[in-house]
């Protein structure tokens, strides 16, 4: 990835800037919007014909899902939501009285799970077993057992088989975000990117995407709590080499898609579709 490329980089159609600083730690990149706050991206197709996947690792809340979509959707790209087919297993356990502490039978239930997905940013759609499960999956009751389905190293080699099916599947055109797509599942990804907040801020946003029925508590279970089981199979809280960081601490939804969509573009060129 030309992350180099990027130091100080300001986008002369636009003005919006991007900067990046290396350090012993990785790559991380400050973005300053343009004059009037204008987006220095408004993204059109990359590398057409060719593959262009944008991985995307962070944590419970940092805008992985939200953001990845509006990534997808300007670049014209598929989009797949790995945490949706972990908690499409969790879904599944659950309704059939599994002991998620049974190791062999929720990897069985994960081989045999009958799954549907959408890989359209723009039409979300879960279905396990017939059953339309898209709101289910988001039940906090899911966020909470998720991590015990996740950890299961025989769900992850299935999940990530199937994965690598769809990215193959797309032609390799896909944002696909989670928590393991840097460093394993598409470590060969074109753009490879940690998006990342103060916890401070994504227990913020997750309270309000919920529309503040959750106490402190429960957010912090199931945002502080989750990382911290999920850390013990997946890296995603530092940038693994060649990974950059964008940190949307103090950007808003806009400017952390501009700064993400900088970021594609340094790393691929930056040409778009005939031009
Ligand atoms: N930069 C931002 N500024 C303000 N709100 C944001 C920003 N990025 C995302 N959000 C909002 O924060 C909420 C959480 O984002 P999102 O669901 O995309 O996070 P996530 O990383 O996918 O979380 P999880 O891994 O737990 O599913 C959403 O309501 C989203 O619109
Ligand atoms: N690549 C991934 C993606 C997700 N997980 C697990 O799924 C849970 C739900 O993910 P969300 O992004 O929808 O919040 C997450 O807490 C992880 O347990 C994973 O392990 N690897």
């Amino acid at each position: 990835m030309a992350g180099t490329a990027m130091s100080a980089r300001q986008d002369a159609q636009h003005g919006g800037s991007l900067s990046s600083a290396s350090t012993s730690e990785g790559t991380s990149v400050r973005y300053t919007p343009g004059p009037g706050g204008r987006p220095a991206h408004s993204g059109q197709p990359l590398r057409v014909g060719r593959p262009l996947v944008v991985a995307i690792d962070g944590p419970s809340g940092s805008g992985k899902s939200s953001i990845s979509k509006e990534v997808a959707r300007r670049l014209r790209l598929a989009y797949l939501d790995t945490g949706a087919m972990y908690r499409a297993v969790a879904w599944d356990c659950l309704e059939r009285g599994l002991d998620l502490a049974d190791g062999a039978l929720v990897e069985a239930a994960a081989r045999a799970l009958d799954l549907e997905l959408s890989t359209s940013a723009d039409a979300e759609r879960v279905v396990v077993r017939g059953h339309d499960v898209t709101a289910a999956i988001r039940e906090p009751r899911i966020s909470s057992a998720v991590s015990a389905v996740a950890t299961n190293l025989g769900v992850r080699d299935e999940l990530i088989r199937r994965q690598r099916a769809l990215l193959a599947a797309h032609g390799r055109r896909m944002v696909v975000e989670g928590r393991d797509i840097t460093t394993v599942v598409a470590r060969d990804a074109e753009v490879r990117l940690l998006l990342t907040a103060s916890e401070e801020a994504r227990m913020r946003r997750r309270g309000a995407q919920l529309g503040g029925t959750q106490t402190a508590e429960q957010l912090h279970e199931q945002v502080v709590a989750r990382d911290a089981k999920d850390s013990t199979v997946a890296s995603f809280t530092q940038a693994a080499d060649g990974v950059f960081t964008v940190d949307s601490s103090d950007l808003d939804f806009d400017q952390t898609v501009d700064a993400v969509l900088g970021v594609v573009h340094a790393a691929v060129g930056g040409r778009p579709a005939g031009a």
